[in-house]
């Protein structure tokens, strides 16, 4: 078994995230998912604790108060959703290694996070993933899940995030689904070497 790690993945709308977190829990030996926490309520076939922890807004803010997230922040001015330090931290130091989806500002908050906590920082690791314009839009289109209002909207924040890439551990530049998965891979090799030399 390897090392636990935590890898923190971001990029683009449609640059493959959730692309290489399905395969790496599904390939990868001993990955999982973090279960994050929302105040939104569960869509039908959503299981608490499964796809997220599903908590009241007053169920929040108590856990708010007891300085128990890691990161949270609104969406859409409507919803909460944040990351437990427990739900991070637990299967990390029970040897299990995680994976998480976030846009690029929540990884600031997981790097702030990783400077107040040195075994968050000893696990994680940050990944971008670059992919050029023309391609990130024919991702999109071809995914068929945005109105062409949304694939726009999206497209005007890709200039900010890719001015964070250089902040990121790690970079990948994407190719096909399969190298960028092998790039993953390659990642994850690295930073559990590390985390093993860490001790
Ligand atoms: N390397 C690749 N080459 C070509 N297409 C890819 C590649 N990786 C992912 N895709 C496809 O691009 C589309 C977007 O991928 P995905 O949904 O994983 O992106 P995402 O970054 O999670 O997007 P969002 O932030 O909008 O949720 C999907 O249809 C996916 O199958």
């Amino acid at each position: 078994m390897s090392a636990p790690v935590l890898i923190v993945i971001a990029g683009p709308a449609g640059s493959g995230k959730s692309t290489l977190c399905d395969r790496m829990v599904a390939e990868a030996p001993g990955f999982s998912r973090v279960v994050t926490t929302t105040t939104r309520a569960p869509r039908p076939g959503e299981v608490d604790g499964v796809h997220y922890h599903f908590l009241t807004p007053e169920a929040f803010d108590a856990k708010i108060a007891a300085g128990a997230f890691l990161e949270w922040a609104w969406v859409h001015k409507k919803n909460r959703y944040g990351t437990l330090a427990a739900d991070v931290l637990g299967p990390l130091s029970a040897g299990r290694s995680l994976i998480i989806n976030v846009d690029v500002q929540g990884v600031e908050n997981f790097r702030r996070a990783g400077a107040a906590n040195a075994l968050l920082a000893k696990h994680l690791a940050t990944v971008f993933i670059h992919v050029p314009l023309a391609e990130l839009r024919a991702r999109m289109v071809a995914r068929g899940q945005d109105s062409e209002a949304e694939i726009e909207h999206r497209m005007q924040t890709v200039e900010f995030e890719q001015r964070e890439a250089g902040k990121f551990d790690y970079q990948i530049h994407s190719a096909s689904r399969e190298e960028d998965f092998q790039a993953l891979l390659a990642i994850w090799r690295e930073v559990a070497a590390r985390v093993a030399k860490a001790g």
